[in-house]
């Protein structure tokens, strides 16, 4: 990209999270990322590179290690002249979503990451004419806790996801739950999968988004502003999965090509397309823990109608989904277990603060940094090399479990599908697709402490709210509670 003749006008915004925001070219298949920061919390030039170098770093050395060479797309960190950035930033600020602006774009330093734009097929070059479609999807924590750590029972018994939907529908950050559990999905098992990915269709929150040639056309532009209409989304597909007409419109046409939808988006999700082996790392079994969340709709569908048996088909070992349940995995001790540990690093460094580099808490994040993350062992013998070493496994088991996978798709025809591309069928249509992971910057060690809190904020509040509610003993239970509290006064 020559950077010197960069102009405004040819980008546009594209999306944000809560750490960056994203524009994509008009012609070609690129994106820029950009950090950002809340308001007077500008950081120096220099910070702003470290931070993007450790992004590409990690990218490289460690996830790419965790998911496969082809999943993982690091980019490169771009020097931008100041004057576009500030131009882009003023153009692109009316199609930010309200939420989303309590945080500013970097224009100070002109440093931003280059990617290829996932919502396309081919990387780096000229947008193709051909149709392709993109699904998003941020699927969370995938497993629930096996740790001998975690305190309360429940936490056994219902996943996080499940659990903190409580928590967001009460702070007003979704109007409503999602019936999505992050364990149907990464079942294996079919029918759970699609009963997954209804839910999201149904209710997409920040966990589901469809891009077509490039635009988001289903999905949440802002918290407040979500785009659910079936028939709508219907419309859109219809020339994907239907090309030569044949369905007429109504009800009946948008349930078939929703179902199609679905059908493609579990067949991908569980093809194994990157050939190259991912880890050498000894992989944490799979088998641990319960495979079901109680909370989950489809598992309470089954208790009413008697059945107690939940299916877990198990996940094929080269597809994206197994490869992220096993990066999640790395949280092994449960955050309720990692704390102390956490703890144990923070007092080492009270005293030897200048040992920080040398323990890489912040980068590099290099080869080295890989292989000190391949020991598995949870014996605690009591020293900080061991309490590092989970601290940064959690830290990426948290990075995994905040991540999307982007899924995109083309129509092909029979005689133009190649060896290396993979295909998927469905009932009228034939498709090339990859699949990729993004948003896995390395989560910063010093959120630990609140991931603890929050931890204990969704587990007390579910408790209180929801568990409390469904049974009539626990209920007692917190009443009888509340009218023993002991109230001290001022003599
Ligand atoms: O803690 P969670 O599970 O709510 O995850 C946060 C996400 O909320 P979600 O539950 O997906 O709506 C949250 O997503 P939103 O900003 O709410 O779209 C961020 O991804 C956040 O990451 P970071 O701290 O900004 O790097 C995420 O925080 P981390 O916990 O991953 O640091
Ligand atoms: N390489 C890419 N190609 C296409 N779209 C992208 C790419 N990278 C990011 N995006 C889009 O931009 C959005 C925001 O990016 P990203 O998830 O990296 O932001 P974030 O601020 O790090 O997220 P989070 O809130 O999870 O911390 C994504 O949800 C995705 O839709």
């Amino acid at each position: 990209m020559e950077v010197e003749k960069m102009d405004e006008n040819e980008w546009k915004y594209h999306g944000e999270g809560n750490q960056s925001l994203v524009v994509s070219h008009c012609q070609r298949c690129v994106v820029l990322r950009f950090l950002k920061s809340p308001p007077n919390q500008n950081k120096t030039s220099e910070e702003i590179l470290h931070h993007l170098q450790n992004i590409v770093d990690f990218g490289k050395h460690v996830m790419k290690r965790f998911f496969g060479e082809n999943y993982v797309h690091h980019g490169e960190i771009i020097q931008l002249p100041l004057d576009f950035v500030r131009q882009l930033c003023l153009k692109i600020q009316p199609e930010r979503p309200e939420s989303r602006c309590d945080k500013d774009m970097d224009t100070l330093s002109g440093y931003a990451m280059c990617l290829p734009n996932l919502t396309r097929l081919q990387t780096y070059c000229f947008v193709e004419h051909r149709p392709i479609l993109c699904i998003e999807i941020k699927p969370k924590c995938g497993f629930i806790p096996f740790s001998s750590h975690v305190s309360q029972e429940i936490k056994h018994k219902v996943c996080r996801y499940c659990m903190h939907q409580h928590l967001k529908v009460a702070n007003g950050k979704w109007k409503r739950p999602s019936k999505y559990c992050p364990l149907d999905l990464f079942s294996g098992n079919k029918q759970r999968m699609h009963f997954a990915l209804k839910s999201l269709l149904q209710e997409p929150q920040n966990n589901l988004k469809i891009f077509k040639n490039g635009e988001l056309i289903y999905g949440c532009k802002d918290d407040q502003d979500c785009v659910s209409d079936w028939n709508e989304l219907a419309h859109h597909l219809k020339p994907f999965f239907f090309p030569s007409n044949g369905l007429v419109s109504g009800p009946h046409c948008t349930r078939t090509i929703v179902k199609e939808l679905i059908h493609v988006i579990t067949m991908m999700l569980l093809s194994s397309t990157d050939a190259c082996r991912a880890a050498d790392m000894k992989t944490v079994p799979i088998s641990q823990g319960r495979s079901y969340c109680e909370a989950s709709a489809f598992n309470k569908e089954l208790v009413r109608n008697g059945k107690h048996k939940l299916e877990s088909s198990g996940l094929p070992r080269g597809c994206l989904l197994y490869k992220t349940l096993q990066a999640q995995m790395l949280d092994m001790l449960d955050i309720e277990g990692l704390h102390p540990l956490y703890s144990r690093v923070e007092q080492y460094l009270e005293e030897f603060p200048e040992e920080r580099s040398t323990l890489q808490i912040d980068g590099p994040y290099n080869e080295a940094f890989y292989e000190k993350l391949l020991d598995l062992s949870t014996e605690d013998d009591g020293t900080v090399a061991f309490a590092l070493t989970k601290v940064q496994q959690y830290r990426i088991a948290m990075t995994a479990k905040d991540c999307s996978l982007m899924i995109a798709l083309s129509p092909c025809l029979q005689d133009e599908c190649s060896e290396q591309r993979p295909v998927v069928l469905t009932s009228k249509s034939r498709f090339t697709f990859s699949v990729s992971v993004l948003d896995l910057d390395l989560k910063p060690y010093e959120s630990i402490p609140h991931q603890y809190k929050l931890d204990s904020e969704i587990v007390s509040y579910y408790l209180k709210n929801v568990q409390a509610k469904d049974d009539p003993v626990m209920s007692a239970l917190f009443k009888e509670n509340e009218d023993c509290t002991l109230v001290l006064h001022k003599v």
